[in-house]
């Protein structure tokens, strides 16, 4: 199980790498639950980032736009992500999140083919009227996106697991797998979570709170402790 750590700057990025994070999640918090940073923090990114470990770059808790949305992407993709991944705030439904991530995975496939692309929904859709989360598997596959995700829209202390049960879980798991899809869970989720989530073989779990001092996503900052613990954590049961 693969961790995605979501640094909000050049700082806490190296302090994600050196504490062992797969994955380099550029965000920006002030924007919201999946907010997006600037370009040229991306660009920095990247280039602080060992090739071998992938960045990736959230578009925002997106509007439903396909235009915006897929030039959004396409701005990520040449600021240097390799993993895109877009939260479908704005689409109420089916048909809406479809529209908005087909022409994102138009954008970034036909430009880097082997860029991977993430439509990532939210537990707590019921919370914001986004689209239901049990959507978000299938707008993934008939997008032709790479994972199904699922964050929460509201940071409020609460977690995944408030909305979704781990039968939920593992439901969301199968069938993205049976669709031959990864998946991704994230939603303030903590260090005794991490063991539930890869039971049900997540493939990656996205962290900022938890690889904070303090655990708070807002008034923290990542330190590479923090994310050495959780790392050393999901490698003793790997
Ligand atoms: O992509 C994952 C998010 O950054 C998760 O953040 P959080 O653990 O603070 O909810």
């Amino acid at each position: 199980m693969r961790l995605l750590i979501s640094p909000i700057n050049h700082e806490e990025a190296l302090e994600a790498i050196k504490g062992g994070a797969d994955i380099v999640d550029v965000k920006n918090p002030k924007e919201g639950s999946l907010g997006a940073n600037f370009p040229w923090v991306i660009k920095d990114i990247r280039e602080l980032t060992p090739e071998n470990l992938l960045v990736s770059a959230t578009l925002g808790d997106v509007p439903f736009k396909p235009g915006t949305v897929s030039l959004a992407a396409m701005g990520a993709l040449v600021s240097g992500a390799d993993y895109i991944k877009v939260g479908l705030y704005g689409p109420k439904n089916y048909e809406e999140g479809l529209e908005v991530m087909k022409n994102v995975v138009k954008a970034v496939k036909d430009t880097k083919p082997d860029s991977i692309v993430v439509a990532s929904g939210y537990a707590d859709a019921h919370r914001v009227g986004a689209v239901s989360p049990w959507e978000i598997p299938k707008i993934a596959r008939d997008s032709g996106a790479d994972l199904a995700m699922l964050d929460t829209a509201v940071k409020d202390g609460h977690t995944l697991f408030d909305y979704f049960s781990l039968d939920d879980c593992q439901k969301f798991v199968d069938e993205t797998h049976s669709y031959g899809l990864q998946v991704a869970l994230a939603g303030s989720v903590k260090k005794d979570q991490l063991k539930p989530l890869f039971d049900v073989k997540t493939d990656v779990v996205g962290l900022r709170g938890a690889a904070c001092v303090g655990g708070d996503r807002n008034t923290g900052h990542i330190d590479r402790n923090a994310v050495k613990e959780l790392k050393d954590y999901v490698q003793s049961f790997e």
